[in-house]
This record gives structure tokens, C-alpha cells and sequence, in this order.
């Protein structure tokens, strides 16, 4: 028996209870309608404690939910924070970023072997560079050194010449526009989760043009539209959360409105990609990003689809001149558009240069091109 129900039922024995130790003090003074009466009160009082108590435990769990995003403001940050300004205005935007990685090795924390060893690479302003690699050959981990979510172990990534630990962190990712393979969804609205990226200011509410842009792009138009609300669609909301005690009674309109609100959505792992692909254009989209770096999506896209993607991701790149990066398991028709690739195999860099250089070498490359069979069929 849950406690709700004893403290119903001790509520509602209080009137005999009262009534057998009042008969043994004062046997004369005391009547059974009195008794009645009391149980009424006591009717009423359990159920205002009852209301009180449910109300209670409610306000408790949303206080320490509160308690909870609060303290995230005081997570230390992983990496120390540099003290120079990145220029990330308009005009750089349209000029990319170059990047540079000497000898960079990294090992995560807790970890013995090294995750990557002695990276070194140069990427100018502008330029598309795609990574490829066998599972686990160290493609993500340099994305994530990018973005500063680690530091390398031993030696130096520079941003337009300069070491990227001097640089302050919060202007420098609010310059790239990252969609990493184990991205989010976010318990707010499909438009929320799609602009939510936005780096630029008062973009976010009102630039239908660009949304349409970045659903169109991120291939999740008709993923939007057959929810029932479309962007206003929640994802996942938390309302069960503030709203579990809410009564049959009350306002039906109000009522059927949270029950549309409470539903879940559930959607394919595809359709999740789309709409945090949706979201990395949107982000793009902003005069301030310069470099977009996209880690993976095949998993989830069939080859034609990703061909498509990362074709208007380049094409974007190249007419607002920023920097791509671009992490697959699939050769031929992205490989072939890079300015650089990037061969990894065991944390090492094994190999680097154009599609033909590193077709002519024979070497790791040539090899996993060989095994792309769907690749050559739908290339061009
Ligand atoms: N958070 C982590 N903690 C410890 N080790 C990690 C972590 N993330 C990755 N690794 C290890 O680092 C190495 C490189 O991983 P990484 O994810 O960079 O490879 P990848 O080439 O991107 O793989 P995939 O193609 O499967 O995405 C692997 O050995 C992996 O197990």
C-alpha cells in the first residue's frame, strides 16, 4: 500500500479514534451526530492534505530539476580557456579557416594506447578536406581536438597561425558550425531544435526563409511535416514532468492541449540525422561560421543522400568561402571533390594528398577505393 492510501486511511479512523478516547474522559458530553460531523471535517482534511502533499512532492522534483540545470553553470570546463579574441565577423567568415596540426598526438583521459599519433597536416582558408579510415583509425578524435572538447596530449593546432590553446574557446566554436555523429535532439520543439544552433543574434525567430533553407537542406521537410503540429511539433517534451497531477477536470481545451504536447514522437534514426542535419545548415547559414565540419552522417544516409548532402555543403563552402571538413566511410565522389584527404589507420596519418596522388600510390588508400563497389557505381 502506497503512503497516499495510509495516510487516507488514518485520516478517515481519526473521527472514531477521537470518539473512543472522548466516551473513556467524558462519557455524558458526547453524541453521535458530533461524530459525524467530524468525520465530514475530517473527510474534507484528508483530502486537502492528500492535494497538499501531491503538490508538494511535485514542486520538490521540479525544484531539484531547476537545482540540476543550475549547477550545470559551474561544470568546470575541460580544457583552460585562452585569452585572445578570434576574429569571426563577417568578412572572415568568407574567408575560411586554415588549419594547421604538427606532430599531434592525443590519448583519452584513462586510456593507455595513444587515440592518434603524430598528426600532422595543413589545410588552407576555404579548402575541402575529407577524412577517411577504417572504425576506430582516429577521424572523430580529431574533429573533437577541433573543436577543443580535449587538448592534444603533445604538440600544436594552429588557426590562422595562431596555437588554437591561446585562442578564447567560446569565439572560436561560435565560428564553426560541427555536427558530430552522436549529436541530440532536445526536448523543445522540431523549430527550436533546428535553430537552436544559430550563432548570429535575431535570426532566431523570425527567419522563416532560412528554416525552410535548412530543412530543405537537411533533407527534413517531410519528416516535419506529417507531425501533427509541424515545427511547432515537440520533441520528447518534458511537460509529463510539470504536468503529471493535472486534473480530469478543468478546462478540456487546456486539457487536450498538454495531451498533444505529452505525446512522444518517434522517429528513425534517419529521420533524427535529418533534422540535426537541418540544424548544422542553419548554423551555417550564419555570417559568422567559417568552418563546417560534418562527422559521419553515412550511418544513417543511404549513399545517394549523402552524395547530395555533401555536395551542398561544398557548394555552400565554396560560395561563402568557408573551410569543410568532412568525415565518411565512403570514397569516389566525395574523395574526388577534396582539396585534401586525410588517410588514417590506427591513430597514425598514413596517408595525405588528392584522390589521384593517393589513387598513384598504390598504397592504404587505393586499397579501401578498391573495396567502395557502390561508391563506383553511383559515382559520376
Ligand atoms: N571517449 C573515449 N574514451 C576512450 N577512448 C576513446 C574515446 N573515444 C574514442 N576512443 C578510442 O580512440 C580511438 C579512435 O577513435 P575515433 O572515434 O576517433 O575513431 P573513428 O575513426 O572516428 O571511428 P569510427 O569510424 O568508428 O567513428 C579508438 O581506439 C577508440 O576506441
Amino acid at each position: 500500500m502506497d503512503k497516499d492510501r495510509i495516510l487516507e486511511y488514518v485520516l478517515q479512523d481519526l473521527p472514531y479514534v477521537m470518539y473512543c478516547m472522548q466516551l473513556a474522559r467524558s462519557p455524558d458530553s458526547f453524541s453521535l451526530a458530533s461524530v459525524a460531523l467530524f468525520q465530514n471535517v475530517s473527510r474534507e482534511l484528508s483530502s486537502k492534505l492528500l492535494g497538499l502533499v501531491d503538490k508538494q512532492m511535485s514542486l520538490s522534483m521540479t525544484l531539484s530539476k531547476i537545482e540540476e540545470l543550475y549547477s550545470l553553470e559551474t561544470v568546470p570546463k575541460a580544457v583552460l580557456d585562452g585569452t585572445e579574441k578570434f576574429v569571426n565577423d563577417e568578412e572572415s567568415a568568407s574567408q575560411g579557416m586554415e588549419i594547421e596540426y604538427k606532430d599531434v598526438s592525443f590519448k583519452y583521459p584513462g586510456t593507455k594506447a595513444n587515440a592518434i599519433e603524430d598528426v600532422s597536416f595543413k589545410l588552407e582558408k576555404g579548402q575541402t578536406l575529407v577524412i577517411v579510415g577504417i572504425n576506430g583509425s582516429g577521424k572523430s578524435t580529431l574533429l573533437k581536438l577541433l573543436n577543443r572538447l580535449y587538448d592534444p596530449s603533445s604538440g600544436t593546432i594552429s588557426i590562422d597561425g595562431i596555437p588554437m590553446k591561446s585562442l578564447l574557446v567560446d569565439e572560436l566554436r561560435a565560428s564553426t558550425a560541427m555536427h558530430h555523429q552522436s549529436f541530440s535532439l532536445y526536448p523543445l520543439s522540431l523549430r527550436e531544435n533546428i535553430t537552436m544552433g544559430a550563432t548570429d543574434e535575431g535570426l532566431v525567430e523570425n527567419n522563416e526563409e532560412r528554416l525552410a533553407q535548412a530543412m530543405s537542406f537537411g533533407g527534413s521537410e517531410a519528416v516535419i511535416k506529417k507531425q501533427p503540429e509541424g515545427l511547432g511539433t515537440f520533441y520528447n517534451s518534458p511537460i509529463t514532468l510539470h504536468m503529471s497531477s493535472i486534473s480530469n477536470k478543468g478546462d478540456q481545451a487546456f486539457r487536450k492541449k498538454v495531451q498533444e504536447v505529452r505525446k512522444t514522437i518517434e522517429f528513425s534514426a534517419g529521420e533524427r540525422q535529418r533534422i540535426a542535419l537541418s540544424r548544422l545548415f542553419y548554423r551555417t547559414a550564419s555570417n559568422r561560421i567559417r568552418l563546417v565540419c560534418v562527422d559521419e552522417p553515412s550511418a544513417s544516409l543511404d549513399p545517394k543522400i549523402e552524395y547530395s548532402l555533401f555536395e551542398r555543403l561544398r557548394s555552400l563552402s565554396i560560395s561563402q568561402g568557408k573551410t569543410l571538413i568532412y568525415v565518411t566511410h565512403r570514397f569516389g565522389y566525395l574523395t574526388k571533390r577534396a582539396d585534401l584527404i586525410l588517410v588514417m589507420k590506427d591513430g597514425k596519418l598514413v596517408e595525405q594528398g588528392k584522390h589521384a596522388e593517393l589513387l598513384a600510390l598504390g598504397g592504404e588508400y587505393a586499397d579501401l577505393y578498391s573495396l567502395q563497389a557502390e561508391a563506383f557505381m553511383l559515382d559520376d
